[in-house]
């Protein structure tokens, strides 16, 4: 059963994702965006560090495994963790498509636990765009990339202009991201298209 409410229908007039000219090749490894990003960011030590790799088309797969850190019930995976997993595989979308957007809204099913150890197989694409609103799906599937779905995910991400961070992020973390000297990483810090 799908929670998908009309809120994530996009509306007459939306078009197909196109995918950016200079988007990674499909099966190429994405890498983090930032390194301090709880979802991929290796500086995490608790953190997902979830991988994603680009697809045909606006797609991308991503592994992420559950460690103990993520518990919610004993020995089983935190629904909020899960969420993350999905949500961090839907925002790498924004790479392909090279637009700079953040998470409006994400409507979650959680249809089977999520045992601790376990490799959670995620799969995203984008499925229409209108206006500065991404609508996208994604799927977590257990005991390998054609098993079972756990849990899934549709979203509505909302382009942004960098100045979203800039004005709303504290300032310690922004400056360090700015000054970065390695061009490419201050560029993903904000997914920036370069
Ligand atoms: C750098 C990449 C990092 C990736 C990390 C993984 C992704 C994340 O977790 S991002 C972090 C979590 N998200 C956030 O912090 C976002 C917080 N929210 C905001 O900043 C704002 O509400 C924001 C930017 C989403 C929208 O605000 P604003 O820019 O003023 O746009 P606004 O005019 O309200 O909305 C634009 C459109 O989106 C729609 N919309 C906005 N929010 C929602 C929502 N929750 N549900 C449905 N529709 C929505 C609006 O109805 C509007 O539609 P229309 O153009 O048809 O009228």
């Amino acid at each position: 059963m799908s929670g998908t409410s009309a809120a994530l229908q996009p509306p007459a007039g939306a078009v197909k994702p196109v995918r950016h000219p200079d988007a990674p090749a499909p099966g190429e490894l994405l890498g983090a965006h930032y390194e301090h990003c709880f979802g991929c960011g290796g500086g995490q030590s608790h953190g997902l560090h979830l991988e994603a790799r680009a697809g045909e088309g606006v797609t991308v797969t991503a592994e992420f495994v559950v460690q103990a850190a993520h518990q919610g019930a004993p020995g089983l995976a935190h629904g909020g963790v899960l969420a993350t997993a999905l949500d961090e595989t839907l925002g790498s979308l924004n790479w392909l498509l090279r637009t700079i957007a953040v998470t409006g809204r994400l409507e979650t099913d959680f249809a089977r636990p999520v045992p601790v150890g376990t490799t959670l197989h995620l799969e995203a694409e984008v499925t229409a765009v209108a206006g500065r609103k991404i609508y996208s799906t994604a799927t977590g599937r257990i005991g390998g990339p054609s098993g079972p779905v756990a849990v899934r995910a549709d979203a509505l991400f909302v382009e942004v202009d960098v100045k979203h961070f800039v004005e709303h992020g504290r300032q310690a973390e922004i400056d360090a991201a700015m000054s970065d000297p390695d061009q490419v990483r201050r560029t993903r810090a904000f997914e920036v298209n370069p």
